[in-house]
């Protein structure tokens, strides 16, 4: 039996909505580690990965295919129930604007409240965003603590920002690229599923 639309929204209705959007070339520990650590903190009810389409912000540098970056987002995040992963901004086509990636969760969830969960890094660049005097309104944003950066509130609208700390792990994408490309081992840095996709697939081979 499908379920009323009637039935759809009251399902949907309060639930807590966490979105962590990424570039996810490849998908780390760090990331689910703080997803995992914000969903514990915040009482979320699922945190939904959003693979970037194409990051704007990246546009100097060689980013691996869509495709390749959501399968690796699936396998990294399938085993935990909480955890799902969401097409849209793959799927959308054209650069990726956060702005667009919570209007569409938001009408996809209408009754939903979204947390958008990011690193101090991304969380410093923010003012640099598409139209980021809408984003405060769109959802309510949660600032990790990353190692090497400082997670600082410079003025965010009162009550839109909450900055946690999650357990350090020093991990980023660029470092899992660099160390594939010199033949050096990311055992235990991604799940094992991810390094067997790299590998299958050949992927940050020629650095
Ligand atoms: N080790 C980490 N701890 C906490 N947050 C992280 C960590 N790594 C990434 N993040 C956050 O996860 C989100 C997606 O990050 P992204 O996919 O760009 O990974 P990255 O490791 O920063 O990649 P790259 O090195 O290619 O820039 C961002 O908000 C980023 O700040
Ligand atoms: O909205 C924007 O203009 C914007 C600019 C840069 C990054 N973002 C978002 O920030 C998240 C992390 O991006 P990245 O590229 O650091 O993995 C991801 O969801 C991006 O879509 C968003």
């Amino acid at each position: 039996m499908t379920a009323e639309p009637a039935d759809r929204a009251a399902r949907s209705r309060g639930r807590r909505l966490g979105v962590m959007g990424g570039t996810f070339d490849p998908i780390h520990h760090g990331h689910l580690v703080a997803a995992s650590e914000v969903a514990n903190m915040f009482d979320l009810d699922e945190v939904v990965f959003v693979p970037t389409g194409r990051p704007w912000q990246k546009s100097d540098q060689l980013v691996s295919p869509a495709e390749d970056r959501y399968l690796m987002t699936v396998i990294a995040t399938a085993e935990n129930p909480q955890f799902s992963v969401s097409r849209i901004d793959i799927d959308r086509g054209g650069p990726t604007y956060t702005t667009d990636t919570l209007a569409d969760l938001r009408a996809e969830n209408p009754d939903a409240e979204l947390f958008f969960i990011t690193g101090a890094d991304a969380l410093n660049q923010i003012l640099s965003w598409r139209r980021p005097g809408d984003l405060f309104d769109q959802a309510h944003f949660i600032g990790v603590t990353r190692p090497g950066h400082t997670l600082t509130d410079p003025g965010f609208p009162a009550g839109s920002v909450s900055l946690v700390e999650v357990p350090a792990l020093a991990i980023s994408s660029t470092d899992c690229r660099a160390r594939v490309a010199k033949g050096q081992p990311i055992w235990y840095l991604v799940p094992d599923g991810v390094v067997r996709y790299i590998s299958k697939r050949r992927l940050y081979r020629d650095g």
